[in-house]
């Protein structure tokens, strides 16, 4: 194992992800930021400095579970002060598993605005993947919009509300196209065929592949709110990872990504080699008013410019969600994965409501909607700091007549910083349990996202949880994973163990959604860790103390 040192600037530049110029932030110039690569055991040390001018910055590291290092989580007023312009904050911390993450902001909308990239871990030397391929490729996808993140969070937080809409564009690997489409010639659309010369840095990136070999394609979603759908003109797929755990192989023609998720998937490049193919992404979940997202499977020595014979599979209809379903409850641990433990400690029923507090739209869980506050909560913590936060514990369920197949009765809300406290080394179970939002008929998908943990998930089901809905849960290969969805009307269950010191959030992974207030906040052993480094801590009521000369 080995030390991988960076040194990162984030600033925003003036890019064109999708060929409009638009400001992007960007990590040493680079959108999105540059790849990290390493190997388990390895620790990685970036070094972040904030060349924003008015802003401050964290970065997140999703999917790594930062044992002993909760102060490195990336999330602010969380794990950490966020980083004021001029700072440097250094993230130190280990990859302890093989897989496919990414990073990105994690403050006010900064994941919008672009701030994020590709975070790989390969085996480690001398070992190998529980499957073969010849060569990958990398896609991480994200949603474009060409009003800035500003004035999107201006309506968010607005009396009378302004919804942020659907996305203007697709991206892969930050790049998209809106002023013209790579497939033009196969419809009678009157969007006009795209001339690149090459050099556009909206330009798609063609995936070149040898004939009769097999390729990992590593795709994560980064998207503020699209949940997306991926398929390959011809080829089939063989899903083998997911959120950096090996899952049972199965073939699937299409492939259903939300925010916050991460997948490996094979592919053979067995189809007739005088031919390319596409790669499409289309939008699942809500009404699709975004082009799909194109790139060509390109099969050398055929030029990149020769279109497949046929048009780009079309995404499912956005609410067959029988089809997600089918292809969500397909995902299980591979053989010989660490199984759940068989007994939980603690179960916690978490509700979704979307509200309304004093005329403001807003998320909810178990009617409190989340407003972070000054002080990192993992100072306010290990010192004691008792005025930091509301000290009062969050509703551990929710009302037994409430029905969430309606637009609740009384839709009014609070705000809340109180936290959810986890014995050291306890089992918890939590139920997301989605509902009807404030309109009837309208209900959601929200994938969650947790901080610090991967968790197996147990069972999905359809309506309000109930007792006797144990009895389906799979304890026997549920996959272990750091991001799940709830689909509409339905629940979710989730087992984790709470077993890294630390303050973790868990929220919905839909940037919209998180900024409403659609989270909550886990702390478990804060009491086990040694000092928290002062640098993460220089806000709030840490920073008093630090002026008052307490350092202990
Ligand atoms: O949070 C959201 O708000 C809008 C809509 O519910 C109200 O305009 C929407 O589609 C969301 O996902």
């Amino acid at each position: 194992s080995q030390e991988r040192h960076f040194k990162w600037e984030v600033e925003y530049m003036f890019g064109a992800p999708d060929c409009i110029e638009h400001p992007v932030m960007a990590i040493n110039g680079q959108y999105p930021g540059p790849t990290i690569r390493a190997r388990p055991g390895d620790t990685i040390v970036v070094e972040l400095t904030n060349k924003l001018h008015t802003e401050g910055v964290v970065i997140h590291w999703h999917g790594i579970r930062q044992f002993g290092t909760p102060w490195a989580d990336g999330t602010a007023a969380i794990s950490q002060c966020a980083i004021n312009p001029g700072e440097t904050f250094v993230y130190r911390f280990k990859v302890d598993k093989a897989g496919t993450y990414f990073y990105h902001g994690h403050f006010g909308m900064q994941r919008s605005a672009g701030l994020y990239g590709s975070l790989i871990v390969d085996v480690a030397e001398g070992e190998k993947e529980p499957f073969h391929y010849d060569g990958e490729f990398n896609l991480l996808l994200s949603d474009w919009w060409h009003k800035s993140v500003h004035e999107q969070e201006i309506g968010l937080s607005s009396n009378p509300f302004r919804w942020i809409g659907e996305a203007q564009s697709l991206l892969v690997n930050g790049r998209g196209q809106f002023n013209c489409s790579v497939a033009a010639s196969y419809g009678n659309s009157t969007t006009p065929q795209c001339e690149f010369s090459g050099t556009e840095k909206c330009a798609p990136q063609a995936l070149k592949v040898v004939p009769n070999k097999t390729y990992r394609l590593r795709i994560a979603s980064t998207t503020a709110l699209a949940s997306l759908n991926l398929a390959i003109g011809k080829h089939k797929m063989i899903v083998v990872e997911a959120d950096g755990n090996y899952v049972q192989p199965f073939a699937a023609n299409d492939l259903d990504i939300y925010s916050g998720e991460s997948y490996s998937v094979l592919i053979t490049t067995d189809q007739n080699p005088n031919e390319n193919y596409w790669l499409s992404i289309g939008v699942r979940g809500r009404e699709p008013k975004t082009p799909q997202a194109l790139t060509i499977l390109n099969y050398i020595p055929n030029s990149d410019s020769k279109l497949p014979t046929s048009p780009p599979p079309v995404t499912p209809r956005w609410n067959d969600y029988a089809h997600s379903k089918n292809f969500t409850k397909s995902i299980l641990a591979l053989m010989g994965s660490p199984k759940p433990p068989r007994n939980f400690h603690r179960r916690i029923a978490l509700l979704n409501t979307q509200n309304k507090i004093n005329g403001y739209t807003k998320w909810a869980i178990n009617n409190v909607s989340l407003v972070l506050p000054p002080t990192p909560y993992l100072g306010s913590i290990k010192y004691g700091l008792r005025r930091a936060y509301d000290r009062r514990r969050p509703a551990e369920n929710f009302p037994s007549d409430y029905d969430v197949m309606k637009p609740a009765t009384n839709p009014n809300s609070t705000y809340g910083n109180g936290i959810y406290v986890f014995s050291y080394g306890t089992t918890v179970d939590v139920i997301l349990q989605n509902a009807n939002a404030l309109s009837e008929n309208v209900s959601e998908i929200h994938p969650w996202h947790l901080h610090g943990h991967d968790f197996w998930v147990l069972g999905y089901g359809e309506g309000r949880f109930s007792e006797k809905d144990v009895a389906t849960f799979n304890l026997k290969n549920p996959p272990l994973r750091n991001t799940a969805v709830i689909f509409p009307y339905g629940w979710t269950a989730l087992r984790f163990v709470a077993d890294n010191p630390g303050v973790w959030a868990f929220h919905c992974h839909i940037e919209p959604h998180l900024h409403m207030g659609m989270g909550v906040v886990f702390a478990e052993g804060v009491n086990h860790l040694p000092r928290v480094p002062d640098e993460a801590l220089a806000c709030g009521l840490t920073a008093k103390r630090f002026i008052s000369g307490n350092h202990n």
